[in-house]
């Protein structure tokens, strides 16, 4: 696999539910609505997508309910069959698989981790996250010390013989983390998995998942309903409705640039100088003098340089190097909440 292949390669896929979805496509208009589907007696679960998903990348998908985010990502690792299209991964056609090379490929290459934490009650912590490792057939030693290891990272040691029932909500969920880690899965899969946590829990996991994704570095694809929760989290939001994704880019560019008004309506309340970075910001051929400001500071980050500041244009540097510069009006704008 050259190191450009996208570790998911989505291409117009269609993933129609109701009876022989597959004749029904065949014979449909071409460019029928999401309504004009339903009137027909089918639902497009997801209708005509095309993704990417690089290695080491965060991908966040919302939308609201409804809107096709499980569907899509079920689709992902084939426990639903497209209706048309092709999805790869690693360069692979998973359509093509045959059942056993498809459950091989779920066991060996991904994790899931749900908002119902799906949790054996009567199993202990360790047991809980071993058991995927059982599964596989992994000796008991094995298995309880890999788990051991995981258990750790995701802040549970001391509590490994607890049983669920024994735990909160946010340390049920970090068992789920655990054993969907348990098998070092390259790309790993999250439903809501905050989904049933109290707000304050809800951060104190988000702070402890972006803490894993920088020491793990997975492929990611995370399911929310929460704009916020995805501007924290992302490397690229993709926004479904209808089956269909409005927008895939980067929280800076969904937040300055929304696609559509569907799209606009999530950005709406979202304090955008948290969000915009120097480098959404930033114009590549424009030159600037004096202290540069690094490519990743939020206009946040910034203010109180951007109010007493007197320069126009401000270099923003990558890794030291200075690769554009800031209009400092642009900035300043977003800083006071005037219309971008
Ligand atoms: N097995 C199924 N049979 C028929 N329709 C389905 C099935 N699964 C999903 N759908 C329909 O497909 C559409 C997308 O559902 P999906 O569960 O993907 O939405 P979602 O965005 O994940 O919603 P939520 O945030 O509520 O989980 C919905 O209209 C839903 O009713």
């Amino acid at each position: 696999m050259s190191a450009e292949t996208p570790v998911i390669s989505c291409k117009e896929i269609w993933k129609i539910f109701g009876d022989k979805p597959k004749d029904f496509y065949k014979n449909m208009r071409p460019g029928m609505s999401f309504d004009e589907i339903h009137a027909k007696g089918y639902i497009a679960g997801v209708k005509n997508v095309s993704i990417d998903v690089q290695k080491g990348e965060m991908l966040v998908i919302m939308g609201l309910s409804g809107s096709g985010k499980s569907t899509l990502v079920r689709c992902f690792s084939r426990l639903h069959d497209i209706t048309a299209g092709t999805i790869t991964v690693d360069g692979q056609d998973i359509m093509a698989l045959p059942e056993k090379e498809l459950i091989e490929l779920r066991r060996s290459k991904m994790g899931m981790v749900f908002q119902s934490f799906g949790l054996l009650p009567h199993r202990s912590v360790l047991e809980n996250v071993a058991f995927p490792l059982e599964m596989r057939g992994q000796d008991k030693h094995t298995r309880r010390e890999r788990a051991m290891e995981v258990i750790e990272l995701v802040g549970l040691k001391g509590r490994e013989d607890y049983f669920p029932r024994e735990l909160s909500g946010g340390q049920q969920q970090r068992v789920g983390i655990a054993r969907s880690l348990a098998i070092e899965p390259d790309i790993w899969f999250l439903d809501e998995p905050f989904g049933a946590l109290d707000p304050l829990i809800r951060k104190e996991m988000q702070d402890e998942f972006l803490r894993l994704q920088k020491l793990l570095n997975k492929t990611i694809v995370f399911i929310t309903h929460d704009f916020d929760e995805a501007l924290r989290l992302a490397d690229r939001i993709a926004i479904m409705k209808s089956g269909m994704i409005e927008q895939c880019d980067t929280p800076d560019k969904i937040v300055l640039n929304p696609a559509t008004e569907y799209v606009r309506k999530f950005t709406h309340d979202v304090d955008k100088a948290r969000v915009v970075r120097a480098g959404g910001l930033m114009v590549a051929g424009l030159s600037g003098e004096g202290q540069p400001v690094d490519v990743r500071s939020s206009v946040a980050a910034m203010a109180r340089m951007l109010v007493n500041d007197s320069r126009d244009t401000i270099p923003v540097q990558k890794a030291g190097v200075v690769i554009g510069a800031l209009p400092r009006k642009a900035a300043l704008d977003i800083l006071l909440g005037a219309e971008v």
